[in-house]
C-alpha cells in the first residue's frame, strides 16, 4: 500500500495516522524523542495525547524525518502552527517531486503573519501550492479517534488535489467536502480559535448562554470580515471550517482553546491556563497575529482586540466583556443596509 508521512505525533497526528492506517495505508508517523515515540510504537496507544485510542500495525514511528519523507507520496503536517515553518525545512531535503502536502495546522504565523500555505510556499517554492491542500473543520482527535462521524473539507488551489486528499481521508465515518478558498478555510480554522477562548473566558467568568452566542455569532462576523480582507470568500464562514468548527471549539469539552479561556476567566494567569492545558492552545498565537494583522490592514475585530487585551495586556476579563458591551451602536449587517432603499 502507498505510503503517507505523518508529521507530529500530538493528538491530531495520531488520530489522523490511526484513521489512514485504518484505511490500509502504510503510515509512518514522525514525532520528536520528547513526545514518547518509542512508547507509542510499543503500546500502539498515544498516553499523553490520545489516551485509549489504539494504533493499527499498518502505522509505524519514527523519529528520523528522512526515513518518514522517503518514499512518501503524501505528507501530512500536524504540528502547532509555530512549528510548520521549522517542520517544513526539516522535511524539504527529502520531499519527492510529486508528493502532495497535506496541512492540519490551525494558526497565522507570529510576526510575518502568514498563512499556513503562505509559510510552506515560501519554504518548499511557489510551484508546491499545486500539490498542497489544508484540511480543515470541526474534527476533535478524540472523537475522531474513537470512530465518530466527524465532517472535514479539503480546500486547494488546484482540484484534482483537493479531490485527491478527500479520496484519501473519506471513511464511512469521516466526510471530507471539497472547497477552492484556501484562504477562506484557512483563516476560518486559525481565527475560531481566538473566538473560543473569548468564549472561554466569559464561562470562566461564570456567564451563560447568551454572552456565548453573542460572541459565537459577532465573532463569526469579523472572522469573515478579516476573511475578505484578506481575499477569502464570505461564504466559505458559514461552513465547516467557520461556523462548524467555531461551534464545535466553544462549545466542546475536548476544546483547549476554550479550556484555557475558561481558566483566564476564572482568574488563573495565562501561563497556568497554559501549563494546566497541557497541549498547544493556537488561539493565543493567533490571537496575537491576528490582532496585530487587523491594526495593519485596518480591519476592525473588537472580540479579537479584547481578547488580545486579556491575554497580553492584563486587561480584566470583565472590564473587557464591558467594553465590547459599549461599544458606539452598529447595525448587524451593513451588507443588508446598503442594499435597503430608504434606510
Ligand atoms: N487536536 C485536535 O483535535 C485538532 C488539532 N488540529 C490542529 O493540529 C495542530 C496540532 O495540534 P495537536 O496535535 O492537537 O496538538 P498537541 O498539543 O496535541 O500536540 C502537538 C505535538 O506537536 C509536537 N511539536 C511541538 N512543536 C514541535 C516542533 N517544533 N517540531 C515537531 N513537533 C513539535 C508536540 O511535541 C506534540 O507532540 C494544531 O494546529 C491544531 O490546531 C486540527 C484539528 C483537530
Ligand atoms: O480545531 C480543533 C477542533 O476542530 C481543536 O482545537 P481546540 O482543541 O481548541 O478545540
Amino acid at each position: 500500500m502507498k505510503k503517507i508521512a505523518v508529521l507530529g505525533a500530538g493528538s491530531w497526528g495520531t488520530a489522523l495516522a490511526g484513521l489512514l492506517g485504518n484505511k490500509g495505508y502504510s503510515v509512518c508517523l514522525w514525532g520528536r524523542p520528547e513526545d514518547g515515540v518509542l512508547d507509542i510504537e510499543k503500546t500502539r496507544e498515544n498516553r499523553r495525547f490520545l489516551p485509549g485510542v489504539f494504533l493499527p500495525e499498518t502505522v509505524s514511528m519514527t523519529t528520523d524525518m528522512k526515513e518518514a519523507i522517503s518514499g512518501a507520496w503524501l505528507v501530512v503536517i500536524s504540528v502547532p502552527s509555530q512549528a510548520v515553518r521549522e517542520v517544513t525545512l526539516k522535511l524539504k531535503p527529502w520531499l519527492g517531486p510529486r508528493t502532495v502536502i497535506v496541512n492540519t495546522a490551525k494558526g497565522l504565523e507570529l510576526k510575518t503573519y502568514l498563512r499556513m500555505s503562505q509559510v510552506v510556499a515560501q519554504v518548499l517554492g511557489e510551484e508546491i501550492i499545486n500539490r498542497y491542500a489544508v484540511l480543515s473543520g470541526p474534527s476533535h482527535a478524540e472523537e475522531v479517534g474513537q470512530g465518530m462521524p466527524t465532517a472535514v473539507v479539503s480546500a486547494s488551489y488546484y482540484k484534482r488535489t483537493a479531490f485527491l486528499v478527500q479520496e484519501v481521508f473519506m471513511t464511512s465515518n469521516f466526510r471530507v467536502y471539497t472547497n477552492p478558498d484556501v484562504a477562506g478555510v484557512e483563516l476560518g480554522g486559525a481565527l475560531k480559535n481566538i473566538i473560543a477562548l473569548g468564549s472561554g473566558i466569559t464561562e470562566g467568568l461564570g456567564f451563560g448562554d447568551n454572552p456565548k452566542a453573542a460572541l459565537l455569532t459577532r465573532g463569526l462576523s469579523e472572522m469573515a470580515r478579516m476573511g475578505v480582507a484578506m481575499g477569502a470568500r464570505s461564504q466559505t464562514f458559514a461552513g465547516l471550517s467557520g461556523i462548524g468548527d467555531l461551534v464545535v471549539t466553544c462549545n466542546s469539552l475536548h476544546s483547549r482553546n476554550r479550556r484555557a479561556g475558561m481558566l483566564i476567566g476564572q482568574g488563573k494567569t495565562l501561563k497556568e491556563a497554559l501549563d494546566e492545558v497541557g497541549m498547544v492552545v493556537e488561539g493565543v498565537t493567533t490571537a496575537r497575529a491576528a490582532y496585530e494583522l487587523a491594526r495593519r490592514i485596518k480591519v476592525t475585530m473588537p472580540i479579537t482586540r479584547a481578547t488580545y487585551q486579556v491575554l497580553f495586556r492584563n486587561k480584566d476579563p470583565l472590564e473587557a466583556v464591558s467594553d465590547l458591551m459599549r461599544r458606539k451602536k452598529k447595525h448587524e449587517i451593513e451588507e443588508i443596509v446598503k442594499m435597503t432603499e430608504g434606510w
